[in-house]
């Protein structure tokens, strides 16, 4: 079965941020993700991953206002210099977080008004350029509509098209196997097809993204055919646990 990590946004919401790492690392994960770690000083979550024995997999750039609703910067022409310093303060983060992995959120755009279309590509190679100097991985995610209205990139053939066509070797694709149902469905076919792309997995349960195995999708026949297909990255359980964290965990027991 595929190494997890415990996505401290969603997960262990009955502890502060900064307890979430022991509370992870107490139920058995050995390393976690999150969303954002702005609000705290780099050194102090690095601190907290190590007393907790964890590794980082890896976590976002900054969005830009998420409580006004951005959802990420980089298909924001308007907003390119904003967007370069988050990058570059995303990179700081992970220079001494060590993280092996960032992902670059898109935005609220259009995907079809040229201009938002040409500030991601431009976007995207920049991060990635920028990333790879540290010898960090830049990964992108489609995101369904329902979940982010207006959302930029709400589509796996045209983040794959980008990837491909950009061709940096560290720019790969964060396949969320929830929002790839919701979309799309086809899970296993586009699994592998991706594969080569594929540089993080995260999952959860559709309808409610919940814990794996109580939804509509044999969770745990995807996540055996991830090894079949030689994913060696980790799978970022991010999930809305439906009660308590730790009493919802038994799906990790079944597999
Ligand atoms: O799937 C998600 O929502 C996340 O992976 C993310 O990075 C943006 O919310
Ligand atoms: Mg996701």
């Amino acid at each position: 079965m595929p190494r997890f990590a415990a996505n401290l946004t969603m997960m262990f919401n009955e502890h502060a941020f900064l307890d979430r790492f022991q509370a992870a690392a107490a139920a058995g994960f050995t390393a976690v993700e999150y969303l954002f770690p702005y609000d705290f000083p780099a050194e102090l979550i690095a601190g907290k991953l190590s007393e907790a024995g964890l590794k980082q997999a890896l976590f976002n750039l900054p969005p830009g206002d998420w409580a006004k609703g951005e959802r990420g910067l980089a298909a924001l022409p308007e907003r390119r210099q904003e967007f370069r310093q988050s990058v570059k303060k995303a990179i700081d983060y992970g220079r001494t977080i060590g993280t092996p992995l960032l992902h670059m959120m898109a935005g609220i755009a259009s995907p079809d008004d040229p201009a938002a279309q040409g500030s991601y590509r431009d976007a995207v190679a920049f991060a990635a350029d920028a990333a790879g100097a540290e010898g960090i991985g830049l990964v992108i995610e489609p995101i369904n509509g329902r979940d982010m209205p207006g959302y930029f990139l709400d589509d796996f053939d045209r983040a794959a098209e980008i990837i491909t066509s950009l061709g940096h070797s560290n720019l790969k694709l964060q396949f969320d196997i929830y929002h790839r149902q919701v979309m799309r469905g086809d899970v296993l076919t586009a699994l592998q097809a991706m594969m080569p792309l594929i540089g993080h997995i995260q999952i959860a349960s559709v309808p409610k993204r919940h814990e794996p195995g109580t939804g509509e999708l044999d969770d745990f026949r995807i996540l055996r055919e991830l090894d079949r297909l030689g994913y060696e990255g980790y799978v970022g359980c991010e999930y809305r646990p439906a009660a308590e964290t730790t009493a919802g965990l038994d799906w990790l027991k079944n597999l």
